[in-house]
């Protein structure tokens, strides 16, 4: 079968060939790992357990072979994004701080997967402690996109960020396992201003971002602890599902985890769903300075067709997202500025070799071991944080978010869903994105996605087309909390009706 021919196989579907033995999960996880081999130029990973992924995958065959297999991701390979902590395995947060930190204990997240018989492949590769939206800021260097990537060339497109390694993992990932193509990888992120979606949109996958507090952050080493959730890539919505399902509900270890039952999510069929009578929002506000003429295209020509498909489409108004870069920025830099501190060169991570003082000591070991960017958010954090300053910077920024979560429940009395674009632009080539390192382009990044992050909300990324240039364009559905039953069956509905190119013929030039 030529790559041309890949079929488009989803979770449910290995699940039924390993049921039948016509495929096993040591193939399987075999034919993934020489696939991170091959596409090793790519740099997705930052580690690969070879070993234990052997290891669970030869324990999942037993389970199949004895009846006993415990869920649909039974011998499923997964990525996980290296900001999770894995027990001990390497969890670096790409950073010199933590190069060397094994954790002595799962996440939440890593641990559900586990116990539904996942089989983790490796930590995947993101800016450091998740501070960015290129994966271009990790001490193991940038991830490339795989879209349009030639061999010969320095350049690339970026593949988004901070989750890039789980977003590149997935959309290069194609293996062949006896008889069938299989996507190789689904993978975790996570989401904090956009983390999961904006890589979903510039690599071509589905990026889930789950209402706050559904899906534990236990393990999840923290950014900003008020709006990180773990968050799923995919190739397909239906996988974003059969994850989800395995990891939300309540955890004791998270105190902001919701404790209402989670109660699993099933979609039907894409062809026996309708969206009649479906109210959804266009906020004019995303339609913003730095959008550009073909995102806009894209989404006018998908609001069209929804409205032709019998949804009521409509123009609303959120009037406070013009202020949501600024206010996300300075709440993101204070609660950095603290989140920060447990790293001293003594508790955690590096440690300088310089022991004068308890307070030099501090000083070299952070000094060193974080890059410019940790450090900027840490020191303007501070700053905000100061006495004299507070009122004006943090609590000021609050009373904003407020105003960004009001705009969301006002919009609820005219829309059941919000569509908007994910990310403003196609992805730019890396020698553009570098050079403009001002913060101001990369929070622009993330000019559609903070919102959700600020008002708890859940958000998923989904491919339409290509550009003309060859790279993925996406569009971004937004609920109220708990919705991703209707967000999700949207996006398969959406999913079904562009037909995105479901893998990538990276054919080296
Ligand atoms: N993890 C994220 O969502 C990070 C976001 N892009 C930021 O730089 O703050």
């Amino acid at each position: 079968m030529g790559m041309d021919k890949v079929l488009h196989t989803n979770i449910k579907i290995v699940n039924k060939l390993f049921l039948d033995g016509a495929l096993t999960p040591s193939d399987l996880i075999g034919a993934s790992l020489k696939k991170v081999i091959e596409t090793k130029q790519f740099n997705a990973f930052i580690t690969v357990s070879k070993n234990e992924a052997e290891k669970q995958a030869e324990a999942s065959l037993q389970r199949f072979k004895s009846k006993q297999s415990k869920s649909d991701l039974d011998g499923v390979p997964i990525a996980v994004k290296d900001n999770f902590c894995t027990k001990d395995i390497k969890t670096t947060c790409a950073s010199k701080m933590l190069e060397n930190f094994s954790p002595p204990y799962n996440a939440t997240v890593c641990q559900r997967l586990l116990d539904a018989g996942a089989v983790l492949v490796g930590k995947t590769n993101l800016d450091q402690f998740a501070m960015g939206s290129g994966t271009v800021d990790s001490i193991y260097g940038p991830t490339k996109n795989v879209w349009k990537c030639k061999a010969d060339s320095n350049d690339f497109h970026i593949a988004g960020g901070s989750s890039g390694g789980s977003a590149v993992a997935v959309a290069s990932g194609v293996c062949f396992g006896k008889k069938y193509w299989f996507n190789s990888f689904r993978a975790i992120g996570s989401d904090t201003g956009g983390s999961t979606r904006n890589p979903a949109s510039y690599c071509g996958v589905v990026g889930l971002k789950p209402t706050y507090g559904l899906v534990s952050r236990h393990g999840l080493i923290p950014l900003v602890n008020s709006m990180d959730v773990p968050g799923i890539l995919a190739r397909n919505v239906d996988d974003v599902v059969s994850i989800l399902n395995a990891v939300a509900g309540h955890d004791k270890q998270d105190s902001t985890c919701l404790t209402k039952p989670f109660k699993k999510i099933r979609l039907p069929p894409a062809n026996k769903m309708g969206i009649k009578g479906l109210k959804i929002g266009i906020p004019i506000e995303y339609n913003c300075e730095y959008l550009s003429d073909e995102v806009l295209d894209m989404w006018d020509e998908i609001a069209q067709t929804l409205q032709n498909e019998g949804a009521i489409v409509k123009e609303v108004s959120m009037p406070h997202t013009q202020y949501s870069i600024v206010c996300y920025s300075v709440l993101n830099q204070c609660e950095v500025a603290s989140n920060m501190a447990r790293y001293d060169g003594i508790e955690y991570g590096y440690r300088a070799d310089d022991d004068h003082s308890t307070e030099k000591l501090y000083a070299v070991s952070r000094r060193t071991a974080f890059n410019d960017i940790v450090k900027n958010r840490i020191l303007t954090g501070n700053y905000f944080l100061l006495g004299r300053n507070y009122e004006k910077y943090f609590n000021q920024a609050l009373k904003v978010r407020r105003l960004i979560m009001n705009d969301f429940d006002n919009v609820w009395e005219d829309a059941q869903l919000l569509l908007t674009p994910t990310t403003l632009t196609e992805a730019p080539l890396y020698s553009d994105f570098i050079q403009k390192t001002n913060r101001d382009q990369c929070a622009f990044q993330d000019f559609c996605t903070q919102p959700a992050n600020m008002a708890g909300i859940p958000a998923v990324s989904v491919p339409i087309k290509l550009s003309k240039n060859g790279l993925p364009l996406s569009l971004q559905i937004m609920g109220r909390n708990l919705s991703e039953p209707m967000l999700l069956a949207l996006a398969k509905y959406i999913e079904h009706l562009v037909q995105f190119p479901q893998y990538v013929n990276f054919k080296q030039k």
